[in-house]
Parts: C-alpha cells; sequence; structure tokens
C-alpha cells in the first residue's frame, strides 16, 4: 500500500469553543494541488495551520508520509514552504536580505539565485531597496520569490497567495503553481478567486460544504 505524502485522519478542529470542522479526512500526494475554500471564517486559514504544523488540533492525527507529524517536525520544516496571508517578510531589510534569511534554515539560496528570484516575480532593480518602501503588491511579490528559488521545497502551503496581486501577476503565479504540481509537486492553499490554471490532479475541499 502506497503511503500519502500528506493524510489527515478524522481531524477536528475548535476555536473559541466552536467546532470549525470535524472528522476531515483527506490526502495530499505527490503532483497535487488542493484548493481550500469557503466562506470567512470557514476554517481555512485554521487547516493550513494545522497541516502546517503551526496549531494543534482538537482531536484526529496529521500523518506526514504515515508518521504523526509531531514526531516529524524537523523533517517537515526542511520540506515545506509557509506563506501565510501577510507578506511575511521585514519591512526593514531588503528584498534580497529577506529572501536570504528567509531560505537560510531551509536549503539556502545564493545571490544569483535570488536575482533570478526576483526578476521572475517582476521585481527587477528592487532587489536593493528596504521592503518598507515598496507597495503592497511588491512586498507580496518579494515573499513568493521564494517559490522561484531552487531547491525549494516540495510542498507548499500557502494562504490567499494572489492577496494583491494584479491580473497579470495572478496569472503568473497560477501556472508556476499548476507547473510545480506537473513536476511532482504539492500545493495546498486558499483562495476566494476562481483559478483559469489548474494542473491534471487538482481537488477542491469546500469547507463551507462542512460547517457544524
Ligand atoms: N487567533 C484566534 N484565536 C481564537 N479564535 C480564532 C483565531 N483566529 C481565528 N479564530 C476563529 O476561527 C474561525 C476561523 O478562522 P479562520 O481564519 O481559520 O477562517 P478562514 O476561513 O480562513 O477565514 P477568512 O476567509 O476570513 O480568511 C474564526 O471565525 C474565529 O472564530
Amino acid at each position: 500500500m502506497t503511503v500519502a505524502f500528506l493524510e489527515t485522519v478524522d481531524l477536528t478542529c475548535e476555536r473559541d469553543w466552536r467546532v470549525l470542522f470535524a472528522e476531515l479526512n483527506l490526502t495530499v500526494n505527490l503532483g497535487q494541488m488542493l484548493q481550500v475554500s469557503g466562506p470567512n471564517g470557514s476554517g481555512k486559514t485554521s487547516l493550513l495551520r494545522l497541516l502546517s504544523g503551526l496549531m494543534q488540533p482538537t482531536s484526529g492525527e496529521i500523518l506526514y508520509q504515515g508518521v504523526e507529524l509531531r514526531r516529524q517536525r524537523h523533517t517537515l520544516s526542511q520540506n515545506l514552504l509557509w506563506i501565510g496571508h501577510a507578506a511575511g517578510i521585514k519591512g526593514l531589510l531588503t528584498a534580497e536580505e529577506n529572501l536570504a534569511w528567509l531560505t537560510a534554515l531551509q536549503h539556502g539560496a545564493n545571490a544569483e539565485d535570488i536575482y533570478q528570484a526576483l526578476e521572475r516575480v517582476g521585481l527587477k532593480g528592487f532587489h536593493d531597496v528596504p521592503c518598507h518602501t515598496l507597495s503592497a503588491g511588491q512586498q507580496r511579490r518579494v515573499g513568493l520569490a521564494r517559490l522561484h528559488l531552487p531547491n525549494a521545497p516540495k510542498l507548499w502551503i500557502l494562504d490567499e497567495p494572489f492577496t494583491a496581486l494584479d491580473k497579470q501577476a495572478v496569472a503568473d503565479l497560477e501556472r508556476h503553481l499548476a507547473q510545480h504540481c506537473e513536476q511532482g509537486g504539492m500545493v495546498i492553499f486558499t483562495t476566494h478567486h476562481e483559478l483559469q490554471h489548474r494542473p491534471s490532479q487538482f481537488t477542491e475541499l469546500d469547507l463551507g460544504q462542512r460547517a457544524v
């Protein structure tokens, strides 16, 4: 029997005495894109934080390559790229410095890789300015440039990655996420917008349909 890369078993999440979802069973395998959708407050961010090991479930289990996630924290931290719904960068650092420290504990990145990644997200010439001087969409792009670095982890968990991006950047990011999956990576993400580019292995989980 093949073991799923990531699996939830009867996963239940309660916050502020309210059950957001109960007994959720899902699997994510190599090459798969999972879109978590649902209305505001339905628990999308909470689910992504659980899958990233940033929160503990109320009950149930998360298995990472067949082993309970809390026993796999180190392996997961090396194989997961998490981007929350804020840009996730330091305003006083430059784009280049942000990418250098964001990757330092994982795969690392050299200066040339960082320039190229920033160029891929349309930030050529902005590598050496403090990020607080960039627009919201540009700051978002700095965080997302991590998705263009070589040796990026296989599993990407992204909370509202399209926020603040213009139309062209949204289309480029959609294609990049789909391509990552087609090359054997995995993407779990939330968005309120309708995707135009999907990989062959695409599934959607609507937490609104599962409201308890
Ligand atoms: N820091 C927190 N402390 C306590 N309860 C929280 C916290 N964050 C969220 N919640 C509760 O969890 C519920 C789900 O929040 P969550 O952010 O997971 O929803 P969401 O589906 O991602 O919403 P949105 O579409 O607005 O981003 C909220 O309605 C709130 O009651």
